[in-house]
């Protein structure tokens, strides 16, 4: 039996699964967590240690079609105004609750588009942020950039306040599927903002693309990578496109008719990834690669590989705080997500609260089955010996629970004397088999394709 025909036997080219940014997954977060409890988890931060922080802008001038983000339309500035002034009363609240000596370890934003905001919110924001905590030693400030949206001005005050890390959303090169999927975006453009940010000393650069778009062929594919290739960017994330129409409604507009099968979607993923190796990038977790001289190589090899909200990342704080509507934060007590919508996000905040509407509160296992997960979407394998060290695990119930998942995937899996290992073969699966470890009820979630 071929791999291919295994890996569908195994439901691979059915399956809905998770993309397990977190765990347990936000449709398990409820309303027990409250403003109060994200309030006394920001004071138990301990002293002088270091935070990262997350701030998300929900605005973008155009809605391109195949985007699931949590974001608006606006075609002028004003209610990014007002949002700006918001997200600064909510970095004032957080000043009064955290603790003395705190500094940030990491800085991101993202959204949405945050080079929406004119040069002197940019200004004003980061002059807010340094108020609440000084930048720690090898800091990443990190900003989502749309090359539509970027100019010189602007990049000039995000590399003055300390940009180091930028990201850009490509998607795809190709004039047609930027058609089908509502994002022109000529190369031109694209490679004129590479330059712009490369030419202010930008250390690390990011760029975003996707597989499995309507019209998408290997022939095109391949384009893509090798344009984007050119510009050498430090990281690329692979994201396979998630065509979820009965949530993010403006993907309607999207043909159904012209998007690849799941066996199709394998091989576009495959010939990108064959692209990013042979051009001598690292294989990062399930969907990025990584110029070997990158933080992520670094810390995929040494072990240190960690995933968040915002996808794969080397940071190593505890805790991550989330401002914004929307925005989740985690904490080593649990999760607590912002309202999600920006009205009552900012009525919140404007009356003096914090805008926690949900979240959930470890329990259990919860800690021990995150680390697990964890593990397997970061290194492919789980280390037997951190579970029973750091959450008492117990090594009998751990080699049961690797024989169970090894039965339920054809023996596709490694269990040896360290752990569970996911073999290179078996590796599309690795988001089924993260979800065989999950304990809670996936059946109403609405997760988008495990390839
Ligand atoms: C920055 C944009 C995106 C964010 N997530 C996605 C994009 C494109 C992709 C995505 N995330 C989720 C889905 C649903 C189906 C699935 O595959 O699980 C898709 C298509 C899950 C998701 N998105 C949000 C939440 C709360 C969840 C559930 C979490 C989970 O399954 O782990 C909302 C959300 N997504 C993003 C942000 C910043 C955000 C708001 C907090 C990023
Ligand atoms: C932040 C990044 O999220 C990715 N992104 C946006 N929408 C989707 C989707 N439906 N499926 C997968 N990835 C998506 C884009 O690549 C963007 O640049
Ligand atoms: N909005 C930016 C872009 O589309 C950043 C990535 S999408 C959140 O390019
Ligand atoms: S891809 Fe970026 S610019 Fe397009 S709608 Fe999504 S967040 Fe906005």
């Amino acid at each position: 039996m071929t791999t291919r025909t295994q890996l569908s036997r195994l439901g691979l080219f059915d399956a809905k699964v998770p993309r397990y940014t977190s765990y347990p997954t936000a449709p398990h977060f409820s309303d027990a967590v409250s403003p109060g409890d994200f309030a006394s988890w920001i004071e138990a931060v301990p002293e002088n240690g270091t935070v990262s922080l997350y701030l998300h802008v929900p605005f973008c001038r155009r809605l391109c079609w195949f985007c699931a983000c949590r974001t608006q339309g606006t075609a002028t500035l004003s209610p990014v105004a007002a949002y700006v002034e918001t997200l600064k009363a909510e970095l004032e609240m957080l000043k009064a609750h955290l603790p003395r000596g705190i500094r940030l370890s990491r800085l991101h934003w993202g959204g949405g588009t945050p080079t929406l905001l004119s040069p002197e919110m940019m200004r004003d924001l980061i002059g807010k942020v340094q108020e609440v905590a000084d930048f720690a030693d090898h800091y990443e400030f990190s900003v989502e950039i749309d090359p539509n949206e970027i100019d010189g001005e602007r990049l000039d005050v995000l590399a003055e306040g300390g940009m180091n890390r930028a990201s850009i959303g490509v998607q795809d090169f190709d004039a047609q599927i930027q058609e089908t999927i509502g994002r022109p975006q000529g190369y031109e453009l694209t490679r004129q903002a590479v330059e712009m940010i490369r030419a202010r000393g930008v250390a690390s650069l990011n760029a975003d693309i996707l597989y499995g778009l309507p019209h998408q062929s290997r022939a095109r594919i391949t384009e893509t990578v090798q344009k984007l290739l050119s510009f050498a960017p430090d990281r690329v994330a692979l994201y396979g496109y998630a065509h979820v129409p009965w949530m993010a409604k403006r993907q309607q507009m999207i043909p159904s008719d012209a998007l690849p099968t799941p066996s199709e979607r394998l091989d576009l993923f495959e010939t990108a990834r064959r692209l990013f190796v042979w051009d001598g990038y690292a294989e990062i977790g399930i969907d990025h690669f990584a110029a070997p001289d990158d933080g992520l190589a670094i810390a995929q090899k040494t072990g240190k590989l960690r995933r968040n909200f915002q996808g794969y990342t080397d940071d190593t704080s505890e805790v991550l705080i989330g401002l914004g509507a929307s925005s989740i934060s985690r904490f080593p007590q649990g999760y607590a997500q912002n309202a999600p919508a920006t009205s009552a996000y900012t009525a919140a905040v404007r009356e003096g609260r914090f805008a926690t509407s949900r979240g959930h509160a470890f329990q259990g296992e919860d800690k021990l089955r995150a680390r697990m997960i964890e593990m397997l979407m970061c290194n492919f394998r789980i280390d037997s010996a951190e579970l029973t060290a750091r959450y008492g695990a117990d090594a009998d119930a751990l080699s049961a629970m690797f024989r169970r998942a090894n039965e339920a995937f054809d023996d596709m899996l490694e269990i040896t004397e360290e752990g569970l290992f996911i073999p290179p073969e078996a590796r599309p699966l690795t988001r089924m088999i993260a979800r065989s470890f999950d304990a809670y009820d996936l059946s109403k979630a609405g997760h988008s394709s495990a390839i």
